[in-house]
This record gives C-alpha cells, structure tokens and sequence, in this order.
C-alpha cells in the first residue's frame, strides 16, 4: 500500500492520525467523460468519443468500486468493446501489481507494466496521490480517462450503446435521479465507505462510529426493502448495482475482517433477497469471484491480518432462489 508523490512511489498505510482514527477516503483525480460523440460531459468535463476497441479497464475483482465498473460492462454487454486486465490480489509495498494466473489476476495487456503506480505515471509523471483501481484508460490518447467508479458506470450506462450486444434498462433514468442520487449519497456515506471506515479506524470511537451508523443505515433499507422493491423506488437501477458489490463481500469479508459483526446479510431478508437477484441477473455472476476477494482483504492488510490467513468459510449459495 503506498501512493504517488511528484510521480515517486512511496510506501505508506492510511494516515489516520490526523483525524482521530478516522479512515477519509481521497478524491479521485482523474473525471474527464466518454460521450456518444465526444462533446463534454455533463458537469462540463473533457469528453472523449464512445469508440469500440479504444478503452481500456485496469479493475481488481476484489476491489467493490472496481466491481461496478465490470457489472455494467457486463451488463451491457462490452466485453468485445472495452478490454480489462485485472491486477494481482495481494496488494502490498509497490501497492497493485501485475502478477498473471492466479486467482484471475492477469498481466498488463496493453504495455506489460509490473505496478499500476506506472500507469499513473504513464498518464501523469507527476502525479500526486494514491494509486486506485477502476482505471479507465484510454488507449488512443494513453491517458487515463477516469479512476471514479460511480462515474465510469454512468459512461457505460449511456454512452456506449451503439455497441452494446445486450439491452437493458437504462439504470440512471432522468425521472428517477433524484431520488437515486438521494440513496447513493445515504448509501455511500454509511455502507459502501462506512465497512471501510469500520475496518480501517484505529481508534476505538472511530470504529463504533462507523459500526452504528453502518447498522443504521443497513436497517433502514431493510425496512425500506419491505415496502418497495428497490433502494430508489420500483425500477432497479443504478443505487442497486452499487449497494450490491458492498452487500456481496459483507458476510465473507466485512463480517469478519472489517469487525461488521453486529448481523450478517443473511440475517437481512429483503437486502439477502436482492442480493441474490443481483447476483443471478444475466452476465453477473462471471464477474463475482468470491476467493480472490478474501484472498485480497485477508492477504493484504498486515495491520488487520498480519498473519495473512484467510478464513476458509462462510458457505454462502448466492444462487438460492431469491423469490421477488
Ligand atoms: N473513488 C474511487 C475509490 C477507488 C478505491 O479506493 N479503490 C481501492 C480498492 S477497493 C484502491 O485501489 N485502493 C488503493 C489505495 O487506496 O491505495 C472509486 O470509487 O473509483
């Protein structure tokens, strides 16, 4: 684990000193746009062209945002538009690696790099801040177009239909984005970032924190599940995807590794429902690898699992039958 300073890597753990145990999560840097055509993007940023065979994904199948990224891919059907190359599990002194063969690591398609810190850098010489996967590479300009998953989802989302070889439904719909957006910040805050916030605080206050307002939240949309059918009313759309890759890794990782323990997902049955839906919807499933997830959280952070032992457990069947 380290980050970019002046394009140097250095080798350093989360700072949490400075905020009372408190894990803060950085911005992304990178937040230019893929439109249809190439005209700007919708908050004015640079757009480049929708274009098959151009773009280039950098995920790890561990990482929850860089899962996102390959859901809608999958989802959409881009998998012959948009090339992947997914970095090692372990992740540790030279941060993300290329280590191909294991667990459904792969190496560098495009230039057989050893660390993405060098893609970063290919991008940006000078870049300054942590090195973070999705990535999405642009192959024509050899920059990185974005490293923000919940704006990746929305390119994929809209603006490579030309190329799409499924249909679905249009998962950020105009009438529902406010709502939707209402859900993501909720579920951001407490659940996607909050079992990060749970797992990574070093302090005691910091930790229960995050652990209620984590509880809180996930009761409050199990509640919400009993009315509706979905987080942001009775269409599935963008808000599920994202609440989904953080409710698949609660029981195998944050129950456990992240201290999430006060229940378990299954324990939950409209957010266990919908999970298993998620999960069973066409292209889904080939994205999820359960193994090489824990193998990353349980391998990688030596302040939480100095040994590295990962838990062999739990027997979780994602392909129950989820009755909705
Ligand atoms: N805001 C980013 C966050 C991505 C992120 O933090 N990814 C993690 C993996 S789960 C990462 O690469 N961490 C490496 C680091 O922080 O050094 C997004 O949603 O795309």
């Amino acid at each position: 684990m380290g980050k970019l300073v002046d394009g140097q890597w250095h080798d350093v753990w989360y700072d949490t000193k400075s905020s009372n145990g408190k894990f803060q999560r950085t911005d992304a840097q990178f937040r230019n746009w893929i439109t249809t055509n190439g005209s700007q993007g919708p908050n004015g940023e640079t757009g480049y062209p929708a274009e098959s065979g151009r773009y280039h994904l950098y995920v790890n199948l561990a990482c929850p945002w860089a899962h996102r990224a390959l859901i809608f891919r999958a989802l959409k059907g881009l998998e012959e538009v948009i090339s992947v190359s997914v970095v090692h599990w372990k992740m540790k002194e030279n941060g993300w690696e290329f280590k191909p063969g294991d667990l459904g690591s792969t190496k560098d398609h495009l230039y057989g790099v050893d660390y993405l810190y060098q893609i970063y850098t290919k991008a940006d010489p000078n870049y300054t801040g942590r090195v973070t996967v999705p990535v999405l590479w642009d192959k024509k300009e050899q920059t990185i177009i974005s490293n923000e998953s919940s704006e990746i989802i929305r390119m994929l989302n809209s603006s490579f239909d030309a190329f799409a070889t499924k249909t679905v439904p249009d998962f950020y719909p105009e009438d529902m984005r406010k709502a939707i957006d209402s859900v993501n910040d909720f579920v951001y805050h407490n659940i996607n970032n909050g079992v990060y916030k749970s797992g990574f605080a070093t302090t005691q206050t910091a930790y229960e924190e995050a652990y209620h307002a984590l509880f809180d939240a996930m009761d409050d949309l199990e509640k919400r599940l009993s009315s509706q059918k979905y987080l942001a009313g009775d269409r599935l759309t963008e808000a599920d995807w994202r609440l989904f890759t953080t409710l698949l890794r609660f029981d195998p990782v944050y129950y456990g590794h992240f201290k999430c323990n006060k229940k378990r997902l299954v324990d939950y049955p409209n957010l266990w429902a919908l999970t298993r839906e998620l999960y069973q919807y066409e292209g889904v499933a080939e994205t999820v690898n359960i193994p090489h997830i824990k193998a990353h959280y349980y391998g990688s952070h030596d302040t939480i699992n100095p040994t590295g032992v990962i838990p062999v457990g739990p027997d979780i069947d994602f392909n129950q039958p989820h009755n909705r």
